[in-house]
């Protein structure tokens, strides 16, 4: 999946100076951040600290109001790589509309690999194939999205990530609202991408079974970055680095998160993320 060449060996994410505004207000603030290739970081943080903005501003859906981006050492105006990209979002879109299969939704996956207008390839069938073995629903292929409880409908979303064979993917809080067995089948499925080389970017309130995965620990607060470093443990969302005693971070609700705040795509051509 990764090359060797020396031209992809230097930052897969580059970010300066970086500040997002949201109806003229500041949500991102002067963030400097570089996340170097094979990485597993854990993005932290109180609730409304702008973890979900932060990542959504690295994949395109939300522009940056000041300073650069580069993604893979290409300024992100430039990059059309989309396909080294794979993005599992904060709320769960598997299910909308007509019942889909859990093969389908995978396979979606493929798009950003395949010309269009093509039957899928061998490779698509086995890069779908060990996208759902790896999150462990391969005898759920056939079955509708709708029918999966919200642990499983999370592990449907990353095994699609997995199978466009990304190099960085990012995950908003894949965990909020998922039983244990769940968190590790994501542990699990996490720990391969990691094995090949991967890069994550991991948002997440618990650290649970991650937490032997985990490279480095960045914390937000009030759209910056409070904290860079080893990793952290789950007793340390309640220190003053968290905002205090009063601003705990709650798991979103079941199922999953129905997030107030979910943007839609302001960016058309990015099918990766928009689907
Ligand atoms: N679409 C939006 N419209 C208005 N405000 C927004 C929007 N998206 C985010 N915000 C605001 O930006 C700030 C950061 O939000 P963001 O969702 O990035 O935080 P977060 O750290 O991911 O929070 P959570 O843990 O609750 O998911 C919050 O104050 C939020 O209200």
């Amino acid at each position: 999946m990764l090359s060797d060449d020396p031209a992809t060996a230097g930052p897969v994410i580059a970010l300066q100076d970086g500040s997002v505004a949201i109806d003229g207000r500041p949500v991102l603030r002067h963030l400097n951040l570089t996340v170097n290739r094979g990485e597993f970081v854990a993005l932290m943080g109180a609730n409304g600290s702008g973890k979900s903005t932060l990542v959504r501003t690295l994949t395109g859906l939300r522009p940056l109001s000041r300073g650069t981006l580069q993604l893979f050492g290409t300024d992100f105006g430039r990059f059309r790589e989309w396909y080294r990209l794979g993005y599992v979002p904060q709320r769960p879109s598997a299910a909308a509309g007509v019942p889909t299969s859990v093969w389908e939704v995978v396979a979606s996956g493929r798009l950003t690999r395949r010309r269009p207008l093509r039957p899928k390839s061998a490779a698509d069938r086995a890069a779908i194939a060990g996208a759902l073995e790896v999150v462990g629903l391969s005898d759920r292929a056939r079955h509708a999205v709708t029918t999966l409880s919200g642990g499983q409908h999370q592990r449907v979303l990353i095994a699609r990530a997995l199978a466009g064979e990304p190099e960085l993917i990012l995950l908003d809080e894949p965990t909020a609202g998922v039983d244990l067995p769940n968190q590790e089948a994501l542990a699990q499925a996490l720990a391969v991408l990691k094995e090949r080389g991967a890069t994550v970017v991991l948002v997440t309130h618990e650290i649970g079974p991650m937490e032997p995965l985990i490279d480095r620990a960045i914390v937000m607060r009030d759209g910056q970055i409070a904290y860079d470093g080893a990793p952290l443990t789950d007793a340390d969302v309640h220190t003053p680095l968290f905002g205090g005693a009063h601003a705990h971070h709650h798991a979103h609700p079941e199922p999953v998160s129905d997030h107030a705040v979910n943007v839609s795509s302001p960016v058309d051509s990015h099918p990766e993320v928009s689907s």
